[in-house]
């Protein structure tokens, strides 16, 4: 069966700015897939591409086995799309929306009817289907868009920074949301909220600068990219520790993380989490400070993506 979706060698170019650079990508059907990248890495210019919104410079994408070009009416069925900023009219309510776009997708009244109704139940928006959108929570808005985009049974939806303008019940909602659809569609959503991405993706692929520096699943990434965090504190000023660390083969970086206001925490991260064990004990009773706590945590998938962004 043809992945859900695949590009080959996609590039973009704006003049000298290569925006996404010979992207090979492969997304298996049925996943939550997380397209993160830091600002500018070209994740919104993927989509776009993806969506058949841009032609690529060169490369190809599919979306089901199907090439995506520009107004492709047929590969166009096979997807939906909720943009970063979605737009809405405001005067209408949640179901006369649904029933605006339905009518855009071709669908008949029928159909429409049916659909809308069952999809206002998934995204929790029956009992305000009759109100006016304008009136809706930023939340509210976001998983009407997602109702709508899966209007037409998409087996693909694309979803472009889904959670970024909402509070964190609005994005608890929407991430909930989203853990339900995979079981109707794959998800692809572009993000750089890391926590999002530990909640709810399958797989990830990371870009920089157009190009791919990463994919596989958030567990293989913690085990393959993690390095080991201590987290260390002293109930005084620890810089001869941390200028001792330095020395150390296994020493990756220091640093502060100021704690509710107390003395500040270290987090020393270890490549080599074996030799840091034994030896970060001796290293602390050689300082002569007083220790108030010393743990081994695990790496968040943020320090991970700083480690594969910064290459190191
Ligand atoms: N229409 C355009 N003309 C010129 N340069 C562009 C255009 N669109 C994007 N770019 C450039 O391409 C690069 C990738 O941009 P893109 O918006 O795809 O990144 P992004 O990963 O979505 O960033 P963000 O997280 O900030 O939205 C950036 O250097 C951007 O300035």
């Amino acid at each position: 069966m043809a992945p859900a979706i695949k590009t080959e060698k996609l590039t973009k170019r704006f003049g000298d700015i290569v925006a996404v650079d010979r992207l090979d990508l492969t997304v298996d059907e049925r996943a939550v897939f997380g397209f993160l990248g830091p600002n500018g890495a070209g994740k919104t210019t993927t989509v776009k591409m993806l969506t058949g919104l841009s032609a690529p410079t060169e490369g190809k994408a599919f979306i089901c086995g199907q090439e995506v070009t520009q107004g492709s009416v047929e590969v166009r069925k096979n997807f939906g799309f909720l943009p970063d900023v979605p737009a809405f009219y405001d005067w209408m309510t949640g179901e006369e929306y649904l029933r605006f776009a339905g009518e855009l997708y071709g669908m008949t009244s029928g159909a429409i009817g049916k659909r809308a109704a069952e999809l206002l139940e998934l995204v929790e928006l029956k009992k305000a289907s009759k109100r006016k959108v304008g009136g809706y929570s930023r939340g509210m808005k976001q998983r009407l868009g997602i109702a709508q985009a899966m209007l037409n049974h998409p087996k693909v939806l694309f979803l472009d920074e889904p959670t970024s303008a909402l509070d964190p019940i609005g994005r608890r909602d929407v991430l909930d949301l989203i853990g339900k659809l995979k079981e109707e569609a794959t998800v692809f959503m572009s993000t750089h909220i890391l926590s999002d991405v530990e909640r709810v993706c399958d797989r990830v692929a990371i870009i920089d600068k157009g190009k791919l520096l990463v994919t596989s699943s958030v567990e293989e990434l913690r085990r393959k990219y993690s390095r080991s965090v201590f987290e260390i504190e002293f109930d005084e000023d620890d810089k001869s520790f941390a200028d001792a660390l330095q020395a150390k083969p296994w020493f990756v970086k220091s640093e502060k993380a100021a704690v509710n206001g107390n003395t500040p925490l270290l987090r020393v991260t270890a490549q080599d989490v074996a030799a840091a064990r034994k030896e970060l004990p001796h290293l602390i009773a050689a300082s002569g400070l007083t220790l108030l706590r010393y743990e081994l945590a695990q790496p968040s998938l943020e320090d991970i993506f700083v480690e594969v962004v910064n290459g190191k």
